[in-house]
C-alpha cells in the first residue's frame, strides 16, 4: 500500500478529521509502522459505537501498517466515578472490555492504565512537569473530555488531574498518532500547544465521528442535534449483547424521517458501519415499491434517500439485516457473564 492509500484509508468514515493530513503523510514517509493509541474508560455496556465502529477504525490503522494500542484507562474510570468508582468492579469489567477488543481488533495491543503507571516510574514526574503548563481555567474547559462541564458541582481535585494524565499517557506510550472520538479533540489541541514547549514529540491526531443515538433529536435553535449513543440508556443505542430481534426492532423504531439526510441515525449507521464492511448493499423490496436495488457506495444511497426513491421502512429493514450480520458473530463469541452484567447495571 503506498502512502496516499494509507492516508486515504485512515481518512475514510468514520474518521471526521485528521490534524493534519500533511503531518500524517510526512509521518508515513519517515516511519512505516508508527505508534497509534486510542484510550477509553471502562464504563457501561459496549455498543455499536464504542466497540464496533471504533474497532473497525482501529483495523484501518492496522491495515495501513500502524502499530495499534488500545489503552484501557482504569484509573481515569475511577477518577470519573464510573462503575461506582469501585476498583474491583472496574477490574472485572475491564476483562470484558479486553475480550471484546481482542475479538474485534485481534492485531492491536491492549494496555491497562494501571500497568503503564506501575512500569513507567517517570510518569509521575512528567505529569507534574506537564501540569506546570496548564492553568486551572484551561483545565476546567477541558473537562468535556470526561463528559463533564465547568459548572458540574462534583469536581474534586482528582478530576482536575484527569486531562493532564490523558495528555501524559500520549507521551508515555510514545504515540505518533493519537486517535479518539470527536469529543476528545480539546485535549489533543492542548497537546499540540504544550508538547513543543516540553520538547516532547507532537502526535498527529485523528478523530472519528461518534455514532448518534437512535431517538428523535432535541430541537436546539431550530437545528436538530442528534444525541450520542449512550452506554447507560438502553434505548439510545444498539448494544453488543442485543439479540438479532432486538437489533432489528431498535432500528425499526429509530428516528428516520422521509428524505431527511441531515439528522438521521439510520443513514449514519449505513455510512459509518455497514459501508465500512460491505462493498455493496442490497435492498429487497416488492416490485410495486420499485423492486430490489443495490448500492455500491454510500453516496448513491444518500442521494436516493434524499430524492425519496428509498423509503425509510426499506432503509431500516436493510440496515437492521446488515447490522445483524455485523454484530451477531461478535456477540456469539463474547461472553457477558451475569456477574459483569449485574455489576454494570448496578452502577447506573
Ligand atoms: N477521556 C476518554 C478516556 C481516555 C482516558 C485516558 C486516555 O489516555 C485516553 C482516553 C473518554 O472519556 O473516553
Amino acid at each position: 500500500m503506498d502512502i496516499i492509500e494509507k492516508v486515504d484509508l485512515i481518512e475514510k468514515p468514520p474518521t471526521e478529521e485528521v490534524v493534519t493530513r500533511e503531518e500524517l503523510t510526512e509521518l508515513f514517509k519517515t516511519n512505516s509502522s508508527p505508534n497509534h493509541y486510542i484510550g477509553l474508560e471502562i464504563s457501561g455496556f459496549l455498543h455499536l459505537g464504542s466497540l464496533i465502529s471504533t474497532g473497525f477504525k482501529i483495523n484501518d490503522f492496522v491495515k495501513a501498517g500502524v502499530n495499534c494500542k488500545i489503552f484501557l484507562a482504569d484509573w481515569h474510570t475511577l477518577i470519573n466515578d464510573k462503575l461506582g468508582g469501585d476498583w474491583d468492579t472496574i477490574s472485572k469489567v475491564s476483562k470484558y472490555y479486553q475480550d471484546a477488543f481482542k475479538l474485534v481488533c485481534p492485531n492491536a495491543e491492549i494496555v491497562l492504565g494501571s500497568k503503564l503507571y506501575e512500569e513507567k516510574t517517570e510518569y509521575w514526574s512528567e505529569l507534574v512537569k506537564f501540569t506546570k503548563h496548564m492553568s486551572i481555567a484551561r483545565t476546567m474547559r477541558t473537562l468535556t473530555i470526561m463528559g463533564r462541564s465547568e459548572d458540574d458541582n462534583k469536581i474534586d481535585v482528582a478530576k482536575l488531574l484527569y486531562p493532564a494524565m490523558q495528555a501524559v499517557d500520549i507521551h508515555s506510550l510514545d504515540v505518533d498518532i493519537a486517535h479518539a472520538g470527536m469529543d476528545q479533540r480539546k485535549i489533543h489541541m492542548l497537546v499540540r500547544e504544550i508538547f513543543p514547549k516540553m520538547k516532547w514529540k507532537v502526535p498527529v491526531s485523528v478523530h472519528h465521528k461518534l455514532l448518534p443515538g437512535l431517538s428523535k433529536p432535541a430541537d436546539t435553535d431550530n437545528s436538530q442535534v442528534l444525541g450520542k449513543m449512550s452506554k447507560s440508556d438502553p434505548n439510545s443505542g444498539i448494544f453488543i449483547h442485543n439479540t438479532d430481534n432486538e437489533i432489528k426492532k431498535k432500528i425499526s423504531k429509530s428516528w428516520c424521517e422521509e428524505q431527511n439526510v441531515e439528522s438521521n441515525p439510520v443513514l449514519e449507521i449505513a455510512k459509518n458501519v455497514i459501508f465500512h464492511e460491505f462493498n455493496e448493499i442490497n435492498v429487497e423490496r416488492p416490485e410495486k415499491y420499485g423492486g430490489n436495488v443495490s448500492y455500491s457506495n454510500y453516496n448513491e444511497l444518500h442521494t436516493d434517500f434524499a430524492e425519496n426513491k428509498l423509503h425509510p421502512g426499506d432503509l431500516k429493514q436493510t440496515v437492521g439485516n446488515y447490522l445483524v450480520k455485523v454484530i451477531s458473530p461478535i456477540r456469539e463469541k463474547l461472553n457477558l457473564s451475569d456477574e459483569i452484567s449485574e455489576a454494570i447495571k448496578k452502577s447506573f
